[in-house]
């Protein structure tokens, strides 16, 4: 299957369990990944026939960053149900780093794939 894909799309938004988190705000790293078929978009060579990934990522941003969030895992479900709401798509991967939680690591963070039911 073909997929459209943002890799590391950078958001700071308020993200946290703990109060001092919901003072600040942190970076977020999301990659997502939407399958689709893209062949009927190469033939046309047309936007509209694709799913285009600035409409993705400017909404994806807009919804991360609407109010505070405590789970990153709450971030994941709610990426995976606007996708496959908003964009012509069966199945998402929705990977979500939060790169300055454990100072001792390189990153965290949580995936999930979400398929329309
Ligand atoms: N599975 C998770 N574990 C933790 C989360 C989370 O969102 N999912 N969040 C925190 C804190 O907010 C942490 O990032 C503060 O540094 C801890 N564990």
């Amino acid at each position: 299957m073909d997929s459209v894909f943002i890799k590391k799309l950078c958001i700071d938004t308020v993200i946290g369990v703990y109060e001092w988190e919901k003072a600040i705000q942190q970076r977020l790293e999301l990659d997502l990944e939407l399958s689709c078929n893209t062949a009927v978009a190469a033939a046309q060579d047309d936007i509209r026939q694709a799913l285009d990934y600035s409409v993705i990522a400017q909404q994806v941003t807009d919804l991360v960053t609407a109010e505070p969030i405590e789970l990153i895992e709450t971030v994941a479900e709610r990426v995976a149900t606007l996708l496959l709401a908003n964009f012509s798509t069966d199945r998402v991967q929705v990977t979500v780093h939060k790169p300055g939680a454990v100072p001792t690591a390189q990153t965290v963070g949580v995936r999930i794939v979400r398929e329309r039911s």
